[in-house]
């Protein structure tokens, strides 16, 4: 296959995608950061409930990299030639300022093994481990999840899931089991799955994704985990023994008189999605009604739990 690069300033970077997809038989078109890993690299998303930067809201960085693929070289030239020859709104050029990088040829690869090859088994605890389809289970897991990667956040690689999962471990009981769970924010169900491994009933999950919510339901069916609730975020109802949510900072300030609403007397409330940096910022937000405290750390994140007196 070859790869036609071409350097796009951000507000023709939809178009010129668009154009590559639609018009000119790219096979696959990716955007990239010109200036990535240089100090002009910016990033264009911000946090949920943050305001986005002007790059993000007209398609791309303020010099991006659009690479389009092509079966063969005819193809990929044939597709420049008509690119660059398509006619504006004013009779010039549509798309000015873009600029042919080249054509390069890309290798044969077995996509499917190089994608497998980045997800190993991840453990939890010595007994508790997510384990792709693809890879046997490690010897010594008694308790495995079976999770491949998808849409919905969650295959286990994150240290806000990790430390979420390594709580559910060391916390559930499986001679009292929790007998209601609410997972908000559910991603691929992977916390809900997990607490349903370790015996818990009646599991809420919700997420305001709808990609999240078909996943973690196909991922329950598939490790043969029972989840009562699926869905947006209001079928979450009454309180619960156990609320788990690993968003981020600034939906988990804003949920924080609906999350604490949802802890069942004697409960526990576990967030994760923080960096060390706020922890004090969300323990102010929920002081009114949970005290907060640091329960786990990994590579700069923090779990914060809360038991309701
Ligand atoms: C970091 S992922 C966590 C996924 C999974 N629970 C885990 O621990 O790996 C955060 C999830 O929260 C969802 N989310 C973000 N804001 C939300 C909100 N206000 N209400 C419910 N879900 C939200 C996102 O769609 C995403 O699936």
């Amino acid at each position: 296959m070859i790869e036609l690069t071409l350097l796009c300033p951000a507000d023709q970077v939809d178009a010129v995608s668009d154009a590559l997809m639609e018009e000119l038989d790219a096979l696959a078109v990716t955007v990239e950061d010109a200036d990535a890993d240089t100090p002009d690299e910016a990033p264009i998303f911000g946090e949920p409930g943050m305001p986005a930067t002007l790059s993000a809201s007209i398609g791309g960085w303020q010099r991006s990299v659009v690479k389009a693929l092509f079966n063969d070289e005819d193809a990929a030239t044939d597709a420049c030639t008509l690119l660059l020859a398509q006619d504006g709104e004013d009779g010039d050029s549509a798309f000015t300022d873009l600029h042919v990088q080249g054509l390069y040829p890309v290798a044969d690869q077995d996509w499917v093994r190089l994608t497998q090859s980045q997800f190993e088994p991840v453990l939890i605890t010595s007994e508790f481990w997510i384990v792709p389809s693809w890879h046997k289970p490690p010897a010594g897991a008694t308790r495995v999840m079976r999770l491949d990667p998808g849409l919905a956040f969650g295959t286990g690689t994150h240290p806000t899931t990790r430390m979420c999962l390594r709580w559910i471990a060391r916390h559930a009981d499986l001679a009292n089991p929790w007998p209601r769970v609410l997972d908000y924010g559910c991603g691929s169900g992977i916390l809900a799955i997990g607490a349903g491994l370790h015996g818990a009933r009646d599991i809420d999950a919700v997420d305001i994704d709808f990609a999240a919510v078909e996943s973690s339901r196909a991922n329950a069916a598939a490790n043969g985990v029972t989840l009562h609730r699926v869905g947006l975020p209001d079928l979450a109802e009454g309180q619960y023994p156990v609320v788990l949510a690993n968003i981020l900072a600034a939906p988990l300030k804003l949920l924080a008189p609906l999350l604490s609403g949802h802890v069942a007397p004697g409960g526990s409330l576990v967030m994760a999605g923080l960096l060390e940096r706020q922890i004090e910022e969300l323990q102010a937000t929920y002081a009114p009604w949970l005290a907060l405290e640091v329960a786990d750390r990994e590579d700069g994140w923090v779990l914060l739990t809360a038991r309701r007196p």
